[in-house]
């Protein structure tokens, strides 16, 4: 995340980190926890890394450093990639993981809710982006969860800023015209989370960017209602 600041404890008790061991572990992704079993995340943290035993769930945590080799973690027993996904920048950016066996929910471990296909055109207008990726393009991976607000924009004005992409009605863009304020390498997967009347909404999952926080070039999110049906469709 670029021009945030560090989140508490509980939080955000949604996002998960989602960890690969290649021999070596280390944070790869963001994705946010929507039932007991089921984690939702970018298809492009996947891509030719489908096999689930190489990866690791750590949930309820907010600092990278609270991760060692006695922190408990969810296995993955089975990862669903979006049938039409191909890049992240031509859409259908998301999958699904399903955890080995069911997690129990704590203060720090809680499901954020789907927007249905009729929320798909509520205007949002407390909207969170969360992760421990870089703090600029050249970063690395964060210790602790960062957060920004980021105002979603429509999506003519999203194509205007993205002439040379086709910016579809799957994906939704959020971001300041003069920059500054992002997600970024890292933060991928993970949610963007809007409160909508005293509850937080799934609204969008960090797909995609030029650079990360530059002027007049937002974030683009996968439009999470536009797939409700396909995640009940997989996880029920
Ligand atoms: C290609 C690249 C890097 O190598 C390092 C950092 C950023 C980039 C990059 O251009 N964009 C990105 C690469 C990977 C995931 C990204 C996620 C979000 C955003 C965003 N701006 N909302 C940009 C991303």
């Amino acid at each position: 995340i670029v021009g945030g600041t560090d989140s508490s404890p509980g939080e955000w008790p949604w996002q998960v980190s989602l960890h690969v061991k290649l021999p070596r572990q280390r944070h790869l992704c963001g994705g946010s926890i929507i039932s007991n079993q089921w984690v939702l995340t970018a298809a492009h943290c996947v891509m030719s890394l489908e096999n689930p035993n190489i990866w690791r769930v750590y949930a309820g945590i907010l600092k990278q450093s609270e991760i060692n080799e006695d922190t408990s973690f969810f296995k993955v027993e089975e990862i669903i990639v979006h049938p039409q996904y191909k890049y992240a920048q031509t859409g259908y950016d998301i999958a699904l993981m399903k955890l080995d066996k069911p997690m129990n929910f704590t203060d720090l471990q809680l499901p954020i809710c789907l927007p249905s296909k009729e929320d798909a055109n509520i205007l949002y207008t407390d909207c969170w982006v969360i992760g421990w990726g870089y703090r600029k393009e050249k970063g690395r991976v964060e210790d602790i969860l960062q957060k920004a607000t980021v105002p979603l924009m429509s999506r003519e004005e999203c194509q205007a800023r993205y002439r040379k992409h086709r910016i579809g009605d799957k994906v939704i863009c959020a971001g300041y015209d003069e920059g500054g304020r992002d997600a970024c390498k890292g933060d991928s997967g993970g949610p963007l989370s809007c409160r909508h009347e005293e509850v937080w909404y799934l609204v969008g999952i960090t797909s995609w960017g030029e650079g990360c926080a530059r002027p007049r070039q937002p974030g683009v999110y996968t439009k999470v209602a536009e797939y409700s049906d396909w995640i009940l469709e997989k996880t029920t």
